[in-house]
C-alpha cells in the first residue's frame, strides 16, 4: 500500500458515520468486539450442553434414578388369598424434618466410638449362615462388615426384573423400594438409595451397621446389601401386606379391616420391636423415625418396624446431641426438635403419636381438618379433657372397644407424649401396660359380645368417662390397673 493509499484510508476511517456520529473505525471496532463476544457465548453454550448430556448419560447408568422421581408410590403385591390388598397411600402430606442444630457435641465421637462395642459384634447374621466370602458373581465378594450377604448388582437386577417400574413398592425419602424374588424363591425388598446425594450414602452406612446385627420378629430384617459402582442398595425381607399408613389413611371403604383387636396387636408388636432396640441391645438403638409408614404388616397383621436409615447406635445410659434433627413432621419429640437432644424417649414420643393415629385413624397433622383439629395431639387432649374420649375413635372401626380398653390405650398414648421426656414410660413399661390391656380386652370380649355393639350404644353407655384432666393437658386414669403401677421390667421377647 502506498503512502497515499494509507492516508486515504485514514481519512476514510476517521469520517463520522450516521450511527450516533461515531467515526467509522469506532463502529468497526464495536462490530468486531460484538462478534468475538457472540462467538465466545456460542462456544460456552456448546460446552455446557455437552456436559449436561454426559451427566444425563451417567445418571442413566447409575440406576435410572431420574425416572424414579416421576414414580410415586405404586403398590405391587402378589394377590394373596384373593382377599384384601393394601390400599394406595393416602395423599396426606408428610414432611421429613431435617433441622440444623447449633450444638456440635463432643459426645458425637463418644457415640460413634460405641458402635464397635455392640454385643452383636462382628459375627455373621445369626441364622443366615452367610458371612464374608458369601458373595457371588463378578462383583466384590466379601462383606467388610462381617455380617450378612453382599449381593451383586446382577443378582438384584435379576431378582427385580432389572429394577423395573412394575416392581416398585414405594418411594421414601432416601430411595425407591422394589419387590424382588431371589433364585432360591426368597422374596425381598430392595431399597435402591439415591446415592447421588451425600446424605443417602451416609444413611446407607449407618443403616448397614445398625440393622445388620439386629434380629427380632417385630423388626424388618436386613438380609444384606449391594455396593457396586454408583449403586448403594439394601436388601430386606419382604413384608407382604403394605404399611400401616396405607391401611389407616388409604381408601379402605366405609369399614376398616383393622379391628380394635388388630390395632392393639399392631401397637403391641411395634412396642416389642422398639423395646428390643432400646432395651435389648447394647449399645441401644434409637429409631428416630417411628411413624405409620414405617410399620409394615404381614398377612396376619403382625407389625414389623422398618426403616432404620435414621437409627444411630447409642451408648447405654447416655443421651446424645446430634448436629441434625431428623424425623417426620408431626412425630418428632419437642425436645429433640428444639435441642437435638436424642434419647430413646424421642421414639417413645413418636410411638405415643402413633397410638393416637391408630385409635383415631387421623394423621398427626392434617391441614384439611377444621382449625383446632389440625394437630392430633392437641385435639385429642381437648376431647379427652372434655370427657369426649369415646368420640375420638376412628369412625371406620368395625366395632367399638370397651370403655376401659379405650381409656387404657389413650392413657398410654398420652403418657408417651408427656412434654417432659423424663416422665415418659420406657418401652418395657409400655408393653406391660399394653399386655394388661390385652387381657382386659380379651376377657371383656368374651363376656360382653362386644363386637355387636354399635358406636351409639357405646356412647350412651360410657358418658361418664373417668379420665380426669391433668394440669399439663394430659390425663390420668383413676381406674388404672394396679399391675401397671407395680411394674417389673418385662423380659424382651425375641
Ligand atoms: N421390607 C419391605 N417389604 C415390603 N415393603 C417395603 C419394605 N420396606 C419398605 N417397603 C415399602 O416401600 C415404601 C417406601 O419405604 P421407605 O421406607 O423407603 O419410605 P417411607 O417409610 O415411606 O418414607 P421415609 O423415607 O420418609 O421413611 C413404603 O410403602 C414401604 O411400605
Amino acid at each position: 500500500m502506498s503512502l497515499f493509499d494509507g492516508a486515504l484510508m485514514n481519512t476514510e476511517l476517521s469520517k463520522r458515520t450516521s450511527i450516533f456520529g461515531l467515526r467509522l473505525w469506532v463502529v468497526i471496532g464495536i462490530l468486531i468486539g460484538v462478534f468475538i463476544v457472540f462467538t465466545l457465548f456460542l462456544i460456552s453454550l456448546c460446552l455446557v450442553s455437552r456436559r449436561s448430556r454426559r451427566r444425563r448419560r451417567s445418571h442413566k447408568l447409575a440406576g435410572a434414578l431420574d425416572a424414579s422421581k416421576e414414580i410415586h408410590t405404586i403398590v405391587h403385591l402378589p394377590a394373596a388369598h384373593g382377599v384384601l390388598r393394601p390400599p394406595a397411600p393416602a395423599k396426606v402430606p408428610e414432611h421429613r424434618v431435617v433441622v440444623q442444630c447449633d450444638r456440635v457435641s463432643s459426645e458425637e465421637s463418644k457415640g460413634s466410638g460405641c458402635e464397635t462395642t455392640s454385643s452383636f459384634g462382628s459375627g455373621s447374621v445369626g441364622g443366615l449362615g452367610l458371612g464374608p466370602g458369601s458373595g457371588s458373581g463378578s462383583g466384590p465378594e466379601v462383606s467388610h462388615l462381617g455380617w450378612g450377604r453382599w449381593y451383586t448388582l446382577r443378582e438384584l437386577e435379576d431378582a427385580t426384573g432389572g429394577l423395573c417400574p412394575e416392581n416398585v413398592v414405594g418411594e421414601g425419602g432416601y430411595g425407591i423400594v422394589y419387590h424382588g424374588v431371589l433364585t432360591d424363591g426368597t422374596k425381598i425388598a430392595v431399597k435402591n438409595l439415591l446415592n447421588n446425594k451425600g446424605q443417602a450414602e451416609k444413611e446407607f452406612k449407618v443403616e448397614v451397621e445398625a440393622i445388620g446385627r439386629v434380629r427380632h420378629k417385630n423388626l424388618v430384617r436386613l438380609l444384606g446389601y449391594c455396593v457396586e459402582g454408583a449403586y448403594r442398595m439394601l436388601v430386606y425381607e419382604y413384608v407382604d401386606n403394605g404399611n400401616l399408613e396405607q391401611w389407616l389413611h388409604g381408601d379402605v371403604g366405609a369399614v376398616s379391616p383393622l379391628t380394635w383387636n388388630i390395632r392393639m396387636n399392631i401397637i403391641l408388636g411395634t412396642a416389642r420391636g422398639l423395646a428390643y432396640l432400646h432395651e435389648g441391645l447394647e449399645p441401644k438403638v434409637v429409631h428416630r423415625d417411628v411413624k405409620s409408614s414405617n410399620i409394615l404388616l404381614d398377612r396376619q397383621w403382625n407389625s414389623k418396624v422398618s426403616d432404620f436409615g435414621l437409627a444411630k447406635l447409642l451408648c447405654s445410659e447416655n443421651s446424645y446431641v446430634t448436629t441434625r434433627v431428623m424425623g417426620t413432621f408431626g412425630y418428632v419429640a419437642p425436645e429433640y426438635a428444639c435441642t437435638g437432644m436424642l434419647t430413646e424417649k424421642s421414639d417413645i414420643y413418636s410411638f405415643g403419636i402413633l397410638i393416637m393415629e391408630i385409635i383415631t385413624g387421623r394423621s398427626p397433622v392434617d391441614y384439611s381438618r377444621p382449625q383446632g383439629e389440625v394437630n392430633l395431639i392437641d385435639w385429642l387432649k381437648t376431647m379427652v379433657g372434655n370427657r369426649k374420649a369415646e368420640e375420638v375413635v376412628d369412625p371406620k372401626l368395625p366395632e367399638m372397644p370397651s370403655s376401659k380398653a379405650l381409656k387404657r390405650a389413650l392413657l398410654i398414648a398420652l403418657r408417651c407424649v408427656d412434654p417432659d421426656a423424663t416422665k415418659r414410660p420406657k418401652m418395657g413399661h409400655v408393653i406391660h401396660m399394653l399386655e394388661a390391656d390385652d387381657l382386659l380386652f380379651n376377657n371383656e370380649h368374651r363376656t360382653e359380645g362386644e363386637s355387636s355393639r354399635s358406636h351409639r350404644d357405646y356412647q350412651l353407655e360410657h358418658k361418664d368417662s373417668k379420665l380426669d384432666k391433668r394440669t399439663d393437658g394430659g390425663v390420668i386414669d383413676q381406674s388404672e390397673d394396679a399391675s401397671s403401677r407395680n411394674h417389673h421390667q418385662p423380659t424382651i421377647r425375641r
